[in-house]
């Protein structure tokens, strides 16, 4: 197989000194290679704060020069986001193409959009972010993003820059449009799923704490026949879509998982508002497991982003299972165990882990089931069906009158089925 050249970069960040500062950089090499770049030099300056015009000292822009040209790097990428003007100057100084961390989270989300729903929002996202940083050379690029300007010529004085904001702006709220109409949809589905009345989980958490693994390892578990399992890998941002599926559990309970994108520091403003509807599964969930990848080291950081990130979404007051996740990389590590009421430490990779993460959403979600006797007539058949797909039947008899069943019944379905309740 031929080797693809990956474009060679530098990555650079200013320190104030901040306690993650290694690890936010560890991080942004990970984010580079997400981006099929590769990482050739680090430079790194402690600050005060970030020069205002350039981001680094001048010394340190030499050496910024020097280590390119060893290395053959012509892109630098910073672990900030920068203003206009310092991405100018830079690039004028340096001679380099400059990328800040938020460009480099959209592009990765660019590239890996799937579904028409992430491509929308990232699109929308990226032209946010361009917006103010637009430059006359940059014309070509954005008739192909954008499609052409389709109102050429209002009002002769104005600049090519004006049109350029507004063909975007309109092209912005063109998708937006577009975009609610395919909430309008995804809405009507929830909708459908709600009649059904399954309780609904959704994971959530950084990115790369071992989400889609959960999700996949719960649905092995139970769905022998059909498992549908989601993309699950050692990358940044492996998932950008929702994927929902129905899990039953052996005593017919049923409840339905959804896996959701993850989230990082510093996740660019203009992506935490487009995901909003791609984590609207999250916000109707009845129960929410944060997965946290306990074998890293700066975790606490990580739990910390995920909550600040749901509450920016306004997904709050869902309660939520504390899952301590990648148990069998720490070698002094005891698991499975349930730590707290709403707490565990596990594998998502380990069979008796996902047992005990089994126990702990059925407690959650059922607990407030209840054994409830009915005597359906024939003529009502239809709730015969209804028991039997939707809850777990202790015991069921077939008799002159109809049918009496026994079942573990939610509060809801008992209201729905009171005129038949014989005994509970
Ligand atoms: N050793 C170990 N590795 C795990 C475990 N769970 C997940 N991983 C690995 O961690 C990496 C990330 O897992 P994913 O499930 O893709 O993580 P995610 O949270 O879905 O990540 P994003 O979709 O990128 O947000 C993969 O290489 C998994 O194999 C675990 O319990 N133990
Ligand atoms: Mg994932």
């Amino acid at each position: 197989m031929q080797e693809i050249e990956l474009t060679k970069v530098l990555i650079g960040g200013v320190s104030q000194n901040q306690a993650y500062f290694e690890s936010d950089m560890a991080e942004l090499n990970e984010l580079v290679k997400a981006n099929n770049m590769l990482v050739v030099g680090d430079i790194r300056q402690n600050l005060e704060r970030a020069v205002a015009a350039t981001y680094f000292g001048s010394g340190k822009l030499d050496e910024v020069r020097q280590l390119a040209e060893e290395n053959d790097a012509h892109v630098l990428v910073v672990n900030d986001e920068l203003s206009p003007s310092q991405i100018r100057n830079l690039e004028q100084n340096l001679k380099m193409t400059l990328l800040d961390r938020t460009g480099l989270i959209l592009a990765i989300f660019a590239n890996r959009a799937q579904s028409r729903e992430a491509k929308v929002q990232v699109q929308i996202a990226r032209l946010q972010y361009e917006l103010p940083r637009l430059r006359a050379g940059e014309q070509a690029n954005l008739m192909q993003q954008g499609g052409g300007p389709g109102f050429a010529n209002r009002g002769s004085g104005e600049t090519k820059l004006e049109m350029n904001q507004r063909t975007i702006k309109n092209k912005i709220s063109q998708l937006r449009h577009e975009l609610k109409q395919m909430e309008v949809a995804q809405q009507t589905k929830r909708a459908q799923r709600d009649r059904a009345a399954l309780p609904t989980v959704a994971l959530v958490g950084y990115t790369n704490a071992g989400k889609s693994t959960t999700m996949n390892g719960l649905l092995r578990s139970f769905n022998e026949d059909t498992p549908k399992t989601v993309f699950e890998q050692d990358m940044l941002f492996a998932t950008l879509d929702t994927s929902v599926r129905e899990i039953t559990l052996p005593d017919n309970k049923k409840f339905l998982l959804s896996d959701t994108v993850g989230f990082i520091n510093k996740l660019p403003t203009q992506l935490v508002k487009a995901f909003r509807s791609t984590l609207a599964e999250a916000a109707a969930a009845d129960l929410l497991i944060q997965v946290i990848d306990f074998s890293d080291p700066n975790y606490q950081e990580m739990i910390k982003v995920t909550e600040k990130t749901l509450h920016a979404m306004g997904i709050d007051d869902i309660p939520m299972i504390y899952a301590y996740n990648k148990a069998d990389r720490k070698p002094e590590t005891t698991f499975p165990l349930q730590t707290g009421e709403h707490d565990l430490v596990y594998a998502a990779t380990d069979p008796a882990s996902l047992e005990l993460l089994t126990q702990m959403i059925i407690k959650e979600l059922f607990a407030n089931l209840t054994k409830v006797t009915f005597m359906i007539p024939f003529a009502a058949g239809k709730w015969v069906d209804y028991l039997n797909e939707q809850t777990n039947i202790i015991a069921q008899d077939y008799t002159a009158d109809g049918t009496q069943i026994t079942a573990e019944v939610s509060p809801e379905d008992r209201q729905r089925l009171a005129e038949y309740i014989v005994e509970v």
